[in-house]
């Protein structure tokens, strides 16, 4: 089984949650997981939400005293962040102040939010007098080897945390471990990011493909002023993990720079082609948008698994990720070729049967030789280790006294045979795979007969098996 992510309408951490909730992955889980760290005081909103019709799970952070945090809220630095385009009335402004409440002081504190990420140092001393929380990475890495959840998840929370961390200290010019995760927001962080890989762990897709992501235009408020959307820190995961990218004609920011990281740091670049889908996910926004429906959809699906089901088993023999695309590339083939003009037809036809049985080809091209001798050049495309086996065919059966040799590359397609149960009859077909795709080539030799079988033209057979085959299995193989 794969997952499928649809960012049509951008992606964030909450709608990841929510999405993967409504998957049907373990809530529990990811509750445990939560408690199992020590890291700050919050309550969880797991409801359900409609989004211009659309009926869709929904997930929230609450502070203790009762403040959520959206979607969109800043978890980084200093960030006001007042969303007030994007028509919702959060107030984030005083967030901030929220787990402050925890420590020491529950008021706004303007000063704080005015200094700059570049001067972070100083404004940091400063902020020390007034007990401000800032979560640095190596922080934030702790408390995820605190809790108590897998290896696996643990790595995978801090590979995205670093995605992250790497993105806002290049908006900012400053070290990644320089980069201060807002107390508040890294609450909503953590949970959104540690949650996010418990709930991947338990759907357990052996891949995750991703859309291409899509995000609106404009500005967002930020304490740093009005940040173009996408906002820095989106714009360079984008960059450090080649994420297409489309910008829609919808104003507002549709992509955080958590969502961002969660794609990055699992997704696989989906390349279209047919699947089937098991079961579909719908993670609502905070937003409301003017021209996208705020939704992230992930879907369970299982024809983007064929190919590697096939590559597992050995189906295609599919060694590399791109032989599937451009075929395998052979290098111990060899040619061998003789020209004769005075062996009979009768004993050439023998000769082909015999070199069969050892070789990839044989073949015999009409050809004029010296003294104006109508001839046949015979050409046989063997594997090395038959060299002697084929010279000895020749040899033996032709009038041939030399044979000329050429070592050859040879780029074939993984290719399989199967027996397929058609309407008309069981038909052996060949399949081979190239750009993902699955070419169909029934066997003459079952079309002839079941041609013969029901009186339809050859044409038509082909037709049929290949429709029918198509019909049942379809051609994408990724
Ligand atoms: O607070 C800071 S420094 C900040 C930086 C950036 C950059 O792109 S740089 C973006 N934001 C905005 O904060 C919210 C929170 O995003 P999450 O990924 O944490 O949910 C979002 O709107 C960002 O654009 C803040
Ligand atoms: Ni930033």
């Amino acid at each position: 089984m794969d997952l499928y992510f649809e960012m049509y309408s951008g992606i964030s951490g909450n709608m990841t949650i929510a999405a993967l909730l409504d998957l049907g992955a373990d809530r529990k889980k990811f509750e445990q997981a939560l408690q199992s760290m020590n890291f700050g005081k919050y309550t969880l909103e797991f409801t359900r939400k409609k989004v211009n019709g659309i009926d869709a799970g929904f997930f929230e952070v609450h502070t203790e005293d009762g403040q959520h945090l959206p979607t969109h809220s800043p978890k980084y630095s200093d960030a006001v962040h007042e969303h007030g385009m994007q028509g919702h009335n959060h107030a984030h402004s005083h967030i901030h102040g929220h787990e402050h409440d925890i420590q020491e002081h529950n008021y706004e504190h303007e000063h704080s939010h005015e200094h700059d990420m570049k001067v972070h140092n100083h404004e940091h001393e400063h902020s020390h007098e007034h007990n401000h929380e800032h979560r640095h990475l190596a922080e934030i890495e702790k408390i995820i080897d605190s809790g108590s959840f897998s290896d696996k998840v643990k790595n995978d929370a801090k590979r995205v945390f670093n995605i992250l961390a790497d993105a806002e200290a290049q908006a900012h010019g400053v070290d990644r471990q320089e980069v201060h995760f807002h107390e508040v927001g890294a609450v909503d962080a953590i949970i959104d990011i540690v949650g996010t890989c418990v709930l991947l762990e338990d759907l357990a897709p052996e891949h995750i493909y991703i859309s291409d992501l899509y995000e609106g235009r404009g500005f967002v408020r930020c304490a740093h002023g009005n940040m173009p959307v996408p906002v820095p820190a989106v714009l360079n995961i984008v960059k450090a993990h080649s994420i297409v990218l489309n910008i829609i004609d919808d104003e507002g920011e549709h992509v955080t720079p958590t969502g961002a990281a969660i794609a990055a740091a699992f997704g696989e670049r989906f390349s279209g082609g047919n699947f089937i889908i098991d079961s579909i996910g719908i993670g609502a926004g905070s937003r409301e948008f003017k021209n996208t429906t705020n939704i992230l959809r992930v879907m369970k699906i299982s024809a983007a698994d064929r190919k590697i089901n096939k590559t597992q088993s050995g189906f295609y023999n599919i060694t590399k990720e791109n032989d599937a695309v451009y075929g395998i590339k052979d290098s111990d083939v060899i040619v061998m070729e003789t020209n004769i003009d005075d062996t009979s037809g009768e004993v050439l036809g023998f000769v082909m049967e015999e070199l069969l049985k050892c070789s990839l080809d044989v073949f015999y091209v009409p050809v004029y030789m010296k003294k104006n001798r109508p001839a046949y050049m015979l050409s046989v495309i063997c594997k090395q280790e038959n060299e002697k086996k084929v010279s000895d065919i020749i040899f033996r059966h032709t009038t041939s006294i030399g044979i000329r040799l050429y070592e050859a590359d040879r780029i074939v397609l993984p290719r399989k045979q199967v027996k397929f149960r058609s309407s008309l009859g069981d038909v052996n077909i060949k399949l081979a795979v190239h750009n993902e795709r699955e070419y169909i080539y029934p066997e003459y030799d079952s079309i002839k007969e079941i041609t013969l079988n029901n009186g339809i033209p050859v044409k038509e057979a082909y037709r049929i098996v290949i429709n029918e085959y198509e019909d049942k299995f379809g051609s994408a193989v990724k």
